[in-house]
């Protein structure tokens, strides 16, 4: 058995935090490269951002954790366990385990870009936790750098001193040394109880098909062994650790690990939920008393549903669903059944990237073809005598004629930053989508921070491109949820022929149920093609129609266009006619185009 056992006092756990794309995971590169953890042969870039579309996306997703030695100009050899954070709001509970496991974390600011809204987000995330900050200005290689400036920002606007900041260039190189004595200079080293009873927190987890759940883990207090008997505090399950290790980066098995260590462990469980994040490992034998403190279930924010284009993939969309739930305890489904688009699973995310991520994974993973209802968030209802539930899905929100009923929706407090020539145009999108203005601040002499309080629903909408468009890609947003509010809510119909087609109806604010019903009128109005009767497509509200357009009837000859005796041409019309009308789903007389449904689930206001 390969020890490696190293003192506290050597050690030092920490996470880089910083806004997207100001070169956390380059940094994190160079780090690995300059200490000779991979060798330079197998560096392959953005080593800790391992999944496909995580590089693509150019964002981490899922944390990633990787042990470097580094021998320090005191002649000491550290152990620096660094432990990668995702960089998206969705996740903004997994970042605060992951910053929970760390001493320390360095804040990482673009020399050209300042501080910007995510920054802010994960390093009060990170001050909430006692971490010492260690800020790194990057990126002094761009022309436009200009550290003074960000220095100023820094210790203005976050509020912790950035004399001492270190300048990098992670894509030359420029500065390593300098952040690496630094984490051993500025990060405490961990102070825990060796000896007490085992207390390890959960940061994340994977399932690998051979080994089971990886569960990745900061020991706290006392030691995990090879052979130990263990307990995960919330579900009090018992495992034997067959296994457990380092990340150097690849895994690699030390089968102790000690006080204040980071590293994995294997216990053959194949059930992730058995490893959620924020969640205690104790000893069976001498378990602790108390778990940690901060630990809640994943908890989703957005809901909708997916169904299969072709219904011969319903068991393979189940199939899939579930292997990535596997991965994924934050990750809800269940069966759903719609009208319209028939068997699918009603689908619970932690946002609106979370979702769209699943969704691509599950196209290109397991190559299915799928539709996404709209993305909803859950509401809460009211009735009078009657105990308050939830719903998720409009399909379930109450009718008229059941006395009092308050429908209260989920708001969160959003923080923008902008230049100061967007304010105005920032505000009234804001206002638009039913903010409640906090406060504005001036940054520096270029830049503003805008507070707003809004109901989720409209960030979940389309907020995010409309603030984009608005702004010119320059707004950085980031959000916190602030709880539960009232609001005018309602349902919206949309009926063709006179049939209520579930999949499109919607909640919206009564102010604008008008306008969003009258943009799918208009959409099915030109996607659905003319048939031998006349259609009318209507939105209601409860019996109150309040948009309507009509497609006027139309008898379709496909074969007219043949002249003469091309009848091999002629079938081949008809044939191709049959395979479309496959992919037409039936709404009383009428067949809808399957395009209809993606268009329109598609369409934002
Ligand atoms: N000029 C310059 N470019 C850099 C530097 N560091 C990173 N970059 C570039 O900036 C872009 C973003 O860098 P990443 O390391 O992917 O940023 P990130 O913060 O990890 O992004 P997320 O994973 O989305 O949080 C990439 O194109 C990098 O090549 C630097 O020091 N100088």
């Amino acid at each position: 058995m390969r020890r490696n056992v190293v003192s506290q006092e050597l050690k030092r756990n920490f996470s880089i935090i910083a806004h997207i794309d100001h070169g956390k995971s380059t940094l994190a590169d160079r780090l690995i490269q300059s200490t000779g953890t991979v060798a330079d042969r197998d560096m392959q870039n953005q080593l800790l951002d391992s999944m496909d579309l995580e590089k693509e996306k150019g964002i981490t997703i899922k944390a990633n954790t990787v042990t470097i030695n580094y021998k320090a100009n005191d002649g000491k050899t550290y152990q620096l366990n660094l432990i990668d954070t995702p960089g998206h709001v969705d996740f903004i509970y997994e970042v605060s385990r992951s910053l929970a496991a760390c001493e320390g974390a360095l804040l990482v600011v673009d020399a050209a870009q300042g501080v910007e809204a995510q920054t802010l987000a994960n390093v009060y995330l990170a001050l909430e936790q006692d971490l010492e900050v260690v800020p790194v200005i990057n990126k002094i290689d761009l022309p436009a750098a200009d550290v003074e400036k960000v220095r100023n920002e820094i210790e203005d606007v976050i509020g912790i001193p950035a004399d001492e900041a270190v300048l990098t260039s992670a894509k030359s190189g420029i500065g390593i040394e300098d952040l690496l004595e630094a984490i051993v200079k500025f990060i405490p080293a961990p102070a825990n109880s060796e000896d007490g009873p085992l207390k390890a927190l959960i940061f994340d987890s994977h399932f690998d098909d051979y080994r089971g759940v990886i569960t990745y883990v900061r020991v706290v207090d006392g030691t995990i062994k090879k052979g130990d008997k263990i307990k995960i505090f919330s579900t009090n399950h018992q495992f034997d650790v067959l296994e457990c290790g380092i990340f150097s980066p690849g895994m690699n098995p030390t089968n102790i690990l000690t006080a204040g260590s980071v590293g994995y462990v294997i216990t053959g469980t194949k059930s992730i939920h058995d490893s959620q994040v924020g969640d205690t490992v104790t000893s069976v034998k001498n378990p602790c008393e108390r778990p940690l403190e901060g630990y809640r279930k994943a908890q989703s924010m957005v809901f909708a549903g997916l169904y299969p284009i072709s219904t011969d993939d319903y068991e393979d969309l189940r199939e899939a669903i579930e292997k990535l739930q596997l991965n994924d305890a934050s990750l809800t489904f269940e069966p759903e059944t719609s009208l319209a688009l028939g068997f699918g699973f009603r689908c619970g995310f932690l946002g609106l990237l979370h979702m769209e991520i699943i969704v691509e994974r599950l196209r290109r993973e397991y190559d299915i073809d799928l539709i996404s209802t709209s993305p909803s968030v859950e509401y809460r209802i009211h009735k009078e005598n009657e105990p308050m539930y939830t719903i998720d899905n409009p399909e379930d929100f109450p009718g008229g004629g059941q006395g009092k009923v308050i429908v209260e929706e989920p708001y969160i407090k959003g923080n923008i930053i902008v230049p100061k020539d967007y304010v105005g145009g920032v505000m009234e999108l804001c206002q638009l989508k039913r903010g409640v203005y906090v406060s504005m601040n001036y940054i520096d002499d270029t830049r503003a921070m805008i507070t707003y309080e809004m109901p989720l629903a409209e960030i979940v909408l389309d907020f995010y491109d409309k603030l984009k468009s608005r702004t010119k890609g320059y707004a950085s947003f980031e959000y916190e949820m602030i709880g539960y509010r009232p609001g005018n809510l309602v349902k919206v119909n949309i009926l063709v022929s006179g049939e209520p087609v579930d999949a499109f109806s919607f909640i919206a604010h009564t102010d604008h149920a008008q306008a969003r019903g009258r943009i799918i009128v208009e959409k099915l109005k030109e996607i659905i093609p003319r048939q031998q009767f006349e259609i009318p497509i209507q939105a209601a509200l409860g019996a109150k129609i309040i948009a309507r357009e009509t497609i006027r009837a139309f008898r379709k000859n496909v074969t007219a266009k043949c002249y003469g005796g091309d009848i091999s041409r002629k079938k081949k019309l008809l044939e191709k006619q049959k395979a479309g009308k496959k992919r037409m789903k039936q709404i009383g007389n009428v067949e809808i185009p399957q395009e209809a449904f993606i268009s329109v689930l598609k369409l934002s206001d």
